[in-house]
């Protein structure tokens, strides 16, 4: 175990911290003062902070979990598949990542991801079903297959579901109706991305047999050097360079070279929805390496934010270091901090629900697709207005969306792919940054909606927007619902869509007829590097 540290160099924040040690923002923090983020936040906050105490308030759930794990092991079921969005599901993939055990995260709607997940071994699987609000149609969705799976192979479903909600809420309800085999009742007064260390990131996690108390400890071990009003806390020097470091609105982070696994995915939730808002915000730029072209641009709007013990440029660069369980705990208290700093309220995410609201009303509405401007290749092209005049390629139409690029812009690629199956793709990123010497984001859609599709609608209004979505061979229906998979990941790319263009940013959306050859086009079209050269994802 080690206690985090942040080391910060290229830049002054000795007034920023020492604003933060006069007001004893860590202090009250710790307190769960919900009077911080000023009076227009109160209500939330005070409904929102017992994230700070988890390491002492989750530790009866271990011996839970311990023995719904010896049961379900005397059983045979040992492959866990986790059902969940966001929060429900972003730190589970971390903390069984870095464990190196076996977790399977569901968490998109595409047809070809649900297929491969239906089609692993059903006699040794139990489906954790985890979602706070217990409405979230991707993940309820996604309880509705399994258990008609399970029933067609002769399973009794009610045996193999485990259910992670707060009190209250239908899944509650519904796991009571149908006899699901356990339903863990989480922290309600702990939001979807603080959530790491309740039962929604435990719980999948211990099944999957990662060592959660372990993981507890390290947050035990890093509480007291948090919450101190010291100059030397290093949460608040985490949040005086993601936040207060003029000028700079966008955070590169990524976590290459220590043993921690996929953490800048979750910290790019806990940031995007915690600070993009009310136009202003930090935008977390995950990349996958140390040679991602971000981390060597010394562009006046960045800074980076590193699992690393080594600025890559001259940009004001925050080195952290520790096991998981204290980073956690100390990005959780950075964000709430950088709250503080910018004026927000670090609690809510106020613009996520455009996008699930017009999602329902296409598939309510059904209606035709619009038809394409032009067809190039495999790739069907339409766009925002204007975005197409003269144009014909998909090169034409890149080149037009990228003219739009400002000089703090940043471009957000959306991709309602198969991760798995089409993660070459994430070789365009790169290759798109190194094009515009610009910061490029890559979200699996619908999975980042959930995550930075927050600071893209309610963040710096400079984004420019390249969706990407197919057509897949085989589609999966929804037990009991009007639409499929297929009609769902639609409805939700055309929505967000819709939703950007409606607040007059740039929406480029490429459909690939075929995905195999629509991302081999595209990566060819870019030149993208081999992923496995470049590393930057
Ligand atoms: O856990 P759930 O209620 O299903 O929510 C899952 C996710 O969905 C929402 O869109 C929120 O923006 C996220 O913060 C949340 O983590």
């Amino acid at each position: 175990m080690s206690a985090p540290t942040v080391t910060a160099v290229n830049g002054d924040w000795a007034e920023t911290i020492e604003r933060l040690v006069a007001e004893k923002i860590a202090s009250r923090i710790a307190a769960k003062d919900a009077t911080v983020w000023g009076p227009e936040a109160e209500s939330e906050s005070a409904i929102r902070l017992n994230w700070v105490d988890l390491h002492e308030t989750s530790r009866p759930l271990l011996a839970e979990i311990e023995a719904l794990l010896a049961d379900l092991r005397a059983e045979g079921l040992d492959r866990i598949v986790l059902a969940g969005m966001g929060g429900s599901s972003l730190a589970p993939e971390v903390i069984t990542k870095t464990a190196g055990v076996e977790l399977v995260v569901l968490d998109s709607t595409n047809p070809s991801v649900i297929a491969r997940a239906l089609a692993g071994d059903l006699q040794r699987t139990v489906i954790v079903v985890s979602s706070k609000s217990g409405g979230t149609v991707e993940t309820d969705s996604q309880r509705r297959v399994f258990v008609k799976a399970f029933a067609d192979a002769g399973i009794d479903a009610a045996s193999r579901v485990v259910v992670v909600t707060d009190p209250g809420s239908p899944f509650e309800k519904l796991a009571a109706d149908e006899g699901y085999r356990k339903t863990f009742l989480a922290d309600p007064n702990v939001g979807g991305r603080y959530s790491a260390l309740t039962a929604f990131g435990l719980v999948p996690s211990g099944l999957a047999g990662a060592d959660i108390a372990e993981l507890l400890d390290q947050a035990a071990e890093a509480a007291p050097v948090l919450q101190a009003d010291s100059a030397d806390n290093p949460a608040l020097l985490l949040g005086a360079v993601l936040a207060g470091s003029p000028g700079r609105d966008k955070a590169i982070i990524t976590a290459d070279g220590t043993d921690i696994v996929g953490f800048p995915d979750w910290a790019e939730q806990l940031i995007a929805e915690s600070t993009g808002k009310n136009g202003t915000g930090v935008l977390p730029v995950a990349v996958k390496g140390l040679h991602a072209p971000e981390l060597h641009s010394n562009a006046p709007d960045i800074t980076n934010a590193l699992l690393a013990d080594k600025a890559t440029s001259d940009v004001p660069t925050a080195l952290t270091s520790g096991s998981l369980g204290g980073q956690m705990l100390l990005w959780e208290t950075a964000t709430a901090v950088a709250g503080y700093l910018l004026g927000i309220n670090p609690f809510d995410q106020p613009d996520v629900e455009s996008a699930k609201k017009a999602a329902r009303g296409l598939l309510d509405a059904q209606p035709e697709p619009e038809a394409a401007a032009f067809t190039d290749g495999a790739v069907e092209v339409r766009a925002t207005e204007g975005l197409l005049d003269g144009v014909d390629t998909v090169k034409g139409a890149l080149d037009s969306l990228l003219s739009k690029l400002g000089e703090d812009g940043y471009l957000a690629v959306m991709a309602y792919l198969d991760s798995e199956r089409d993660e070459n793709l994430i070789s365009i990123r790169p290759a798109l940054s190194s094009r515009t010497g610009r910061p490029v984001t890559f979200g699996w859609g619908p999975r980042f909606l959930h995550s930075t599709g927050q600071y893209h609608k309610g963040g710096h209004p400079q984004g420019v927007f390249l969706q990407i979505t197919s057509s897949e061979s085989t589609d999966v229906e929804i037990p009991d619902r009007p639409f499929s998979f297929g009609t769902l990941i639609s409805a939700q790319a055309a929505g967000d869509a819709g939703v950007l263009a409606d607040r007059g940013r740039p929406v480029l959306r490429l459909h690939l007829t075929d995905p195999a050859a629509g991302v081999e086009q595209l990566i060819s079209l870019l030149d993208a590097p081999d992923k496995s050269e470049d590393g930057g994802a």
